[in-house]
């Protein structure tokens, strides 16, 4: 049987701390699907820059990515209850808690662990492995 795994996030102008997690989350299984957050969803920091659609496409291109998705308006676990996977790899600094995630989905009958991804170091000085971090340097050199 095939072992789908399902990871998720803004995926807002792509580093490779998100193809280290791509990567990482692909290995838990053999199918990867990805929920990339709505815009309108994103409220815990602040909305991204490019498109849902874009990043939707951007995330798709991707080697270890087999499907990718723009997620769902107002139900998180809609997506899953399609997708059926045997395991949602949370990123290593996802605010969600995976105890909550866990009991929403045996609540709702789907039978799923939760695991949490590593974060990627630096291997060079200036890398620069986050979003925000790619945007403070754009506006610090050209803003
Ligand atoms: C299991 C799971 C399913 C999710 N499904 C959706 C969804 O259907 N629609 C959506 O807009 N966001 C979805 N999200 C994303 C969250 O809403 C949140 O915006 C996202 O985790 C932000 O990640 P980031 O902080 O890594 O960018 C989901 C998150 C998780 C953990
Ligand atoms: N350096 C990294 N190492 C491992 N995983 C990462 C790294 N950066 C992001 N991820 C993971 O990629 C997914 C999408 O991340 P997200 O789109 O929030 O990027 P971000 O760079 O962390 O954004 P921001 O800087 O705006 O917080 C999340 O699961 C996140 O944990």
């Amino acid at each position: 049987m095939t072992a789908r795994v399902v990871a998720q996030g803004t995926f807002d102008l792509l580093h490779p701390g998100h193809v280290h997690y791509l990567r990482e989350a692909k290995a838990m299984g053999d199918e990867l699907h990805v929920i990339v957050a709505r815009r309108e969803n994103v409220t815990h920091k602040a909305q991204p820059i490019l498109p849902n659609r874009q990043r939707r496409d951007m995330v798709a291109a991707l080697a270890p990515v087999d499907e990718a998705r723009v997620g769902h308006p107002d139900d998180i676990f809609a997506p899953i209850e399609d997708i059926e996977p045997s395991v949602i790899a949370l990123g290593y600094d996802q605010h969600h808690d995976a105890d909550a995630i866990e009991a929403q989905l045996t609540e709702r009958g789907l039978d799923c662990a939760v695991r949490r991804a590593s974060a990627r170091e630096h291997r060079y000085d200036d890398e620069l492995l986050s979003t925000g971090a790619i945007i403070e340097r754009i506006l610090n050199r050209r803003g």
